[in-house]
C-alpha cells in the first residue's frame, strides 16, 4: 500500500445532495446550485492544504532495517509478522533489551499490518512515542509481534496469518489479542513486549501464556501512533516474564506526551523503585463477584484463591469484598465498544475531536482499504460495525451514551473498595487457554473470540490500572491473578504483584 495525498476534487451536484440526505436534510434545486458557489470557493483553501506539507514528530534514529517475515522454522509459535533491528541509544534503562511491538504500534521503515490482511504492505513514517521513549532507554527493536486481525478478539487464533501457539502448551492458543507479544516473551525470541489493552488484550494474553501483564491507568502511557479502536479505551503496555521488567519498561513509556489527545494531568511514579519483596506490605480485597461466572471454569477460580490463601500466609492481608457492579462491567464495555469502534471506523481509523497527532498516513491507508476490502475484516469487527451502527443509529446514541456514564458510577464503586485496601483481586480469566481447533465454525469462532471479557473489559472503561501475574495452574495451564488499583497507582498494583511474586511458589 502506497501513499498517495489526495487531490481534492469538487462534488456533482448529486453529490452534494446525496451527502445531505446523508444528515437527513433534503436540498431544493436551489439550494444544490447556491452550496456548488459556495463549495468551489471553500476547496481553494483545501487545494492550499495539498501543498502544504504535513506536519509529523521527528523520527530518531534512523538507521531503519525493514526487515523480514520469518517462516515456520525460525517462528513456530507464529509469533512474528516481522524480524527487524532497530538499534537505540547506546546506553540507558533498557540497554540490552531486545523489545518487541505489537503490530497495531508504528516503526517507521517497517511495516504495520494490524493481523490483517487488509494494511499489508503499509508502511508508516513514523515511530509512535513509545518507540521513541524505548529507543531513548538504550532498547533495540527486534520484532513486530503478531495480533488478532484488528485486535478484535481476545483469543489468538484470528490473526491474517493463524492461529499463535501458546509458549507453554502449543498445543492450546496464546491468548489475544497481543498474542504475539505473549507467545515471543514466553518462547524467549524477546526480552519484553509491548502489548494493547482495549477489552484484555494484554492481560488474557499474559494470563494464558504464564506470563506478567500490566494494564497501565488510561491515558498514563501515550498512545500516539498507534492504532486503535476508541480513544476512551485504547491503552498499550508490558507483557514481560516478570513484574520487575514490567515496572522497567513501565517507568520508560509513561508520561506526558503533548501528542496525545487522550491525556490530561499525567502524574508518573517509580514504578521500579517503589517494588516490594514484603507481602506484609500488601491488603488485598478479594472481589466476590469476579469468581463463578457462568462461564468460570472450577479449576481456574480454585487456583486463584489457593494462591491468595498462600499470599496470606506468606502475610499478606486479605479480605473479601463485595462489587456487586462488577457483574454489569462487560455489559457497560460492550455498550461503549460497539458504537465508538464504529465510530472509528467510520472516522477512517484515527477519528476526530482533540488536540494531538493526527496520523493521516494512517487515515489514507485504512480508508483506501476499507473501502476495498471491508470483506475480509476478521468477522468479530463485522459483528462490531454492523451491530454497533444500527444501535447508534438507531437509538440516537442513547446507549453508549448511556454506558459511558454508568462506567463513571463503576469506576466509583471500584473505588469505594479500594478505599480499605490496597488493590483488588480476582481471576484475569474465568478459563484458561482454548486448544488449537481450525476446523471451529464461525459462531464458534467469535465465542471464543469474546467469551474471556467478564473481569478484563470493565477496566477498560474504568481506566482502573490492573496486572495480570501467574497464579499457578489448571489442568497444566497457567491461571492468572489479576489485581487493581486506584487510577495513577501503577506503582502499588506492580509492587503488590511483585510481593506475590516473590513470595507465591506458582511452578510457572
Ligand atoms: N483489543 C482488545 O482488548 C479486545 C479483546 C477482545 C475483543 C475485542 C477487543
Amino acid at each position: 500500500m502506497s501513499e498517495s495525498p489526495p487531490n481534492v476534487q469538487p462534488p456533482t451536484p448529486a453529490e452534494i445532495r446525496e451527502y445531505a440526505r446523508r444528515h437527513h436534510i433534503d436540498l431544493t434545486d436551489q439550494e444544490v446550485e447556491d452550496f456548488e458557489a459556495a463549495i468551489a470557493e471553500a476547496l481553494l483553501g483545501y487545494e492550499r492544504l495539498d501543498q502544504l506539507p504535513d506536519y509529523r514528530p521527528r523520527v530518531e534514529y534512523t538507521d531503519r532495517d525493514p526487515g523480514y517475515r520469518p517462516g515456520p522454522d525460525e517462528d513456530p509459535l507464529n509469533a512474528f509478522v516481522t524480524k527487524c533491528e532497530v538499534r537505540g541509544a547506546d546506553d540507558g534503562p533498557l540497554a540490552g533489551y531486545e523489545v518487541g511491538l505489537k503490530d497495531n504500534v508504528n516503526l517507521a521503515g517497517v511495516e504495520l499490518t494490524l493481523g490483517s490482511k487488509l494494511f499489508e504492505g503499509y508502511v508508516p513514517s513514523t515511530d509512535a512515542t513509545i518507540v521513541t521513549r524505548l529507543l531513548d532507554a538504550g532498547a533495540t527493536i527486534t520484532g513486530k509481534l503478531n495480533m488478532e486481525d484488528m485486535a478484535f478478539s481476545g483469543s489468538g487464533e484470528l490473526s491474517a496469518t493463524g492461529p499463535v501457539l501458546n509458549p507453554v502448551d502449543s498445543d492450546y492458543i496464546a491468548g489475544g489479542s497481543s498474542s504475539g507479544s505473549a507467545a515471543a516473551v514466553g518462547n524467549g525470541d524477546v526480552d519484553v513486549a509491548i502489548g494493547g489493552d482495549q477489552g484484555g488484550s494484554i492481560r488474557i494474553p499474559a494470563a494464558w501464556s504464564g506470563l506478567v501483564g500490566h494494564k497501565p491507568t488510561h491515558s498514563l502511557v501515550p498512545y500516539t501512533g498507534i492504532a486503535g479502536l476508541g480513544r476512551s479505551f485504547d491503552h498499550a503496555g508490558p507483557i514481560c516474564s516478570t513484574v520487575d521488567d514490567c515496572a522497567r519498561v513501565l517507568d520508560v513509556i509513561a508520561g506526558k506526551d503533548d501528542l496525545d489527545p487522550r491525556q490530561g494531568v499525567v502524574p508518573t511514579d517509580d514504578y521500579r523503585g517503589a517494588l516490594s519483596d514484603d507481602p506484609s506490605d500488601v491488603t488485598v480485597g478479594v472481589v466476590e463477584e469476579g469468581f463463578g461466572h457462568e462461564v468460570s471454569e472450577s479449576g481456574v477460580d480454585d487456583t486463584v484463591r489457593d494462591a491468595l490463601a498462600a499470599f496470606e500466609d506468606a502475610g499478606a492481608t486479605v479480605t473479601e469484598v463485595s462489587v456487586p457492579m462488577h457483574q454489569d462491567g462487560l455489559t457497560i464495555w460492550n455498550a461503549i465498544a460497539l458504537e465508538e469502534t464504529a465510530a472509528t471506523v467510520d472516522g477512517e481509523g484515527i477519528g476526530h475531536y482533540g488536540k494531538g497527532f493526527y496520523d493521516t498516513q494512517l487515515a489514507d491507508a485504512f480508508g483506501r482499504a476499507r473501502r476495498a476490502d471491508a470483506d475480509d475484516y476478521i468477522t468479530t469487527l463485522k459483528l462490531t460495525l454492523v451491530l454497533g451502527e444500527y444501535l447508534a443509529d438507531e437509538y440516537h446514541g442513547h446507549y453508549y451514551a448511556k454506558a459511558q456514564n454508568l462506567s463513571r458510577q463503576l469506576a466509583e464503586k471500584y473505588d469505594d473498595a479500594l478505599a480499605d485496601v490496597d488493590v483488588l483481586a480476582m481471576p484475569t480469566t474465568p478459563q484458561t487457554a482454548h486448544e488449537v481447533d481450525e476446523s471451529i465454525s464461525r459462531l464458534e469462532a467469535i465465542d471464543r473470540a469474546l467469551n474471556m471479557l467478564h473481569n478484563t473489559s470493565p477496566f477498560d472503561v474504568t481506566g482502573h490500572p490492573a496486572t495480570s501475574v501467574p497464579a499457578g495452574t489448571a489442568d497444566g495451564l497457567p491461571v492468572g491473578l489479576m489485581l487493581i488499583g486506584e487510577q495513577f497507582d501503577d506503582a502499588t498494583v506492580l509492587s503488590s504483584a511483585h510481593a506475590f511474586e516473590q513470595s507465591v511458589e506458582t511452578g510457572l
